[in-house]
């Protein structure tokens, strides 16, 4: 288990981290995004003894390696898996897996494990991408660490693999039950494999909970943003309930006048009753197209059809709102409204 409490990392005068606290459970994944420069890689490197907090408090299975007294990262028991691959040229596969770790001791089943079986002897500048970063976990996972860092373990590979390597990495993960905390500036990563996802600004976890709670109930606008396309609708009460321009919805709040968020797949287009908006522009994906249509109302918003539906700009059409589940509601209009 990994508890940080109140940690605050400064460079300088630069507040790099501001009073965060987390706590990672054993065998659980956290994933961390937020927007570039705002802690995610300072938070790990603190946890893994590489950057001195300036406050708060640090545990790694219990024993304070942070706080009262610091203990020096190759004493914390962690194991590291950068974006750059970090393996000894100079040393094959099998070597590199080996490093510092106790003699007669074989790397066989960890190479095996991660599928690098073949490449024993292989030197790292003769692998793939991929292959590198099966190298690495496998090393950081021989050292039987009580915790992993994965700092965008993922970022230099090409779309198709990361989607299947993320998945492997992942149930190695899972099946050696090693809290991980996993940072990605990928998005959809970090919503798919993190039991929990952490969300950073400006220093702070602005939210940390299950992905399908900080997708469906952001704490604030500026989380709803960074975890996907995103349309707030114009919204007040009435009679009770939560008026839009596009009907009634459902509010996980109290109904009042603000806007709600309105997701692509939150919305459809039906093809009776009068237009209410007008197709801004269509934007093939492949089995979908992503519309953004401009409400009679005023507001824009995006939504997600399928590929065989072709709709082209200028074309009017009937937005409807039909989320199957509360929308939530933000209180005021957005700075772009
Ligand atoms: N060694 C350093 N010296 C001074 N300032 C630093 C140092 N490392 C990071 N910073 C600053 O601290 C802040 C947080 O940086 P950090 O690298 O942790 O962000 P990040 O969320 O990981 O960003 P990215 O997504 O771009 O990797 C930034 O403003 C950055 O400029």
């Amino acid at each position: 288990m990994l508890e940080i409490e109140h940690l605050e990392v400064r460079y300088g005068s630069e507040l790099a981290v501001t009073d965060l606290s987390l706590t990672v459970g054993d065998g659980e994944l956290v994933t961390l995004v937020g927007p570039t420069g705002c802690g995610k890689t300072t938070t790990l490197q603190a946890v893994a003894g590489l950057t001195r907090p300036t406050q708060g408090a640090i545990r790694i299975g219990g024993r304070t390696v942070s706080g009262e007294r610091f203990v020096p990262p190759e004493r914390r028991q962690t194991g590291l898996v950068f974006q750059s691959f970090a393996l000894f040229p100079h040393l094959t596969v099998a070597e590199n897996v080996g490093f510092r770790l106790s003699s007669g001791e074989s790397v066989d089943p960890w190479l095996a494990w991660l599928g690098v079986a073949e490449q024993r002897d292989a030197y790292p500048e003769a692998l793939s991408g991929g292959q590198k970063q099966r190298v690495a976990l496998a090393r950081a996972l021989a050292h039987r660490p009580k915790l992993i860092l994965l700092d965008e373990p993922l970022s230099n590979l090409d779309a198709s693999l990361k989607d299947s390597l993320r998945w492997e990495i992942r149930n190695v993960l899972k099946e050696a039950g090693i809290p991980a905390i996993w940072v990605t500036h990928d998005q959809a990563e970090a919503l798919s494999i993190g039991d929990r996802l952490g969300v950073m600004r400006h220093g702070a976890l602005e939210q940390i909970a299950e992905p399908d709670v900080c997708f469906h109930e952001p704490v604030s606008r500026s989380v709803a943003e960074f975890l996907g396309e995103v349309s707030f609708l114009p919204a007040w009460p009435q009679d009770g309930h939560l008026e839009t321009p596009l009907g009634r919805a459902r509010s996980r709040q109290q109904p009042g006048d603000g806007e709600v968020l309105v997701r692509p797949d939150d919305l459809g287009l039906a093809d009776e009753g009068p237009a209410n908006g007008t197709v801004a522009w269509a934007r093939f994906e492949g089995g979908t197209r992503l519309l953004g249509v401009g409400l009679d109302c005023g507001a824009t918003v995006q939504l997600r059809t399928n590929h065989t539906r072709r709709h082209l700009p200028g074309e009017r059409v009937r937005v409807t709102v039909d989320p199957g589940h509360a929308l939530s509601l933000f209180p005021g209009a957005s700075e772009a409204a």
